[in-house]
């Protein structure tokens, strides 16, 4: 098949939960609509890198071993980075057989291309002394400390939804696998790479080490966009707007807002830690690196009308 890349911008999309859900059989449902707003923006001759969390994925493939294992006795346990490779590799291929039957559908002539994922992360990070990032299922207290008995995991209330395993979320470096990214996208494939921001990695002189920790989507798609140049990030979520006073009665969707506009506002306390909060400090690391650049965090539905300048709220330097 003969391929063809774009004609326009290029955009690294992130894309939250509510792209993928919680379990295969949701997933797979989910991304059946998460493919047509992709191809919503391929149709309009984008060029696209797609980025994906993988909290609720990671924990339930590290959860699943972890049970089989103790219950069979004959099950290996499944360490966290590989069970981080694995949910790239699900994720990925759900993702990329839905694009590909949505592009067939169109009569789009475009191909996707899966790369499983490292992302360099430093040892000396803060994070690893202070777990946040919360992953798998969400469970009752009670069952979240007997959990953390009988595994020596860590377990912590997340916002008021319900208890849930956290694991240490360092700060992106370096894409390991950044040059084969660059080619594929520059040839006109559709990447689908560093999902759950890649797996983590410490580098050392002559090898790299997988680490169990879970980093921010958002904060590697970032990093990707800053790298490549894109023209654009676009952080993809279930609001259609950030918005001031988030949740209450003078809740204000924000259109536009400059670095200095967003770090007043972080001041503020506006955007909530552990959802919006890094996906606007996401931002500011992409503009703040590449500062051409715009940021758009929108919804999954107003992807394509977002790019287009309709929607969404973007950040700039
Ligand atoms: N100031 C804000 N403006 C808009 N949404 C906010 C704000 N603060 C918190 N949120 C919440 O953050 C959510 C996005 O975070 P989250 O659900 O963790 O992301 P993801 O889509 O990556 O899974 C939004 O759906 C919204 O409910
Ligand atoms: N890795 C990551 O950021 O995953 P979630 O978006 O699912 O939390």
């Amino acid at each position: 098949m003969p391929y063809q890349k774009g004609t326009g911008k290029s955009v690294v999309v992130a894309l939250g939960g509510n792209a993928l859900g919680n379990t295969p059989q949701e997933q797979y449902e989910l991304v059946q609509d998460t493919a047509k707003h992709i191809v919503d923006m391929v149709a309009e001759g984008i060029n696209v890198i797609v980025t994906h969390g993988n909290g609720p994925q990671v924990g339930m493939i590290n959860n699943a071993f972890a049970y089989a294992s103790a219950h069979d006795g004959k099950t290996p346990e499944m360490p966290f980075p590989e069970a981080g490779a694995m949910s790239q590799g699900y994720i990925g291929y759900h993702l990329s057989q839905a694009v590909l039957s949505e592009m067939k559908r169109r009569g789009i002539m475009r191909s996707t291309a899966n790369v499983v994922t490292q992302t360099v992360v430093y040892p000396d990070d803060p994070a690893f002394e202070n777990p946040t990032k919360p992953v798998g299922a969400f469970l009752t207290e009670e069952e979240a400390k007997r959990k953390a008995e009988e595994t020596g995991w860590t377990y912590k209330e997340d916002a008021g939804r319900g208890w849930r395993q956290v694991v240490a979320s360092p700060k992106p470096r370096r894409i390991v696998e950044s040059d084969a990214i660059r080619d594929l996208f520059e040839a006109g494939y559709i990447v689908v790479c560093t999902g759950g921001g890649g797996v983590p990695v410490f580098e050392h002189d002559d090898t790299y080490e997988g680490v169990p920790a879970v980093i921010d989507k958002d904060r590697s798609a970032a990093m990707m966009a800053a790298t490549f140049k894109a023209d654009m990030l676009v952080i993809l979520t279930a609001v259609d707007k950030v918005a001031v006073n988030f949740g209450r009665p003078d809740q204000a969707d924000i259109d536009v807002m400059d670095a200095a506009q967003a770090r007043q506002y972080i001041e503020e306390g506006q955007f909530a830690p552990g959802s919006m909060l890094p996906k606007v400090e996401a931002c500011l690391e992409y503009v703040e690196a590449y500062p051409q650049g715009r940021a758009l965090i929108t919804s999954l539905e107003k992807a394509a009308a977002g790019l287009r300048g309709e929607t969404g709220t973007i950040i700039t330097a």
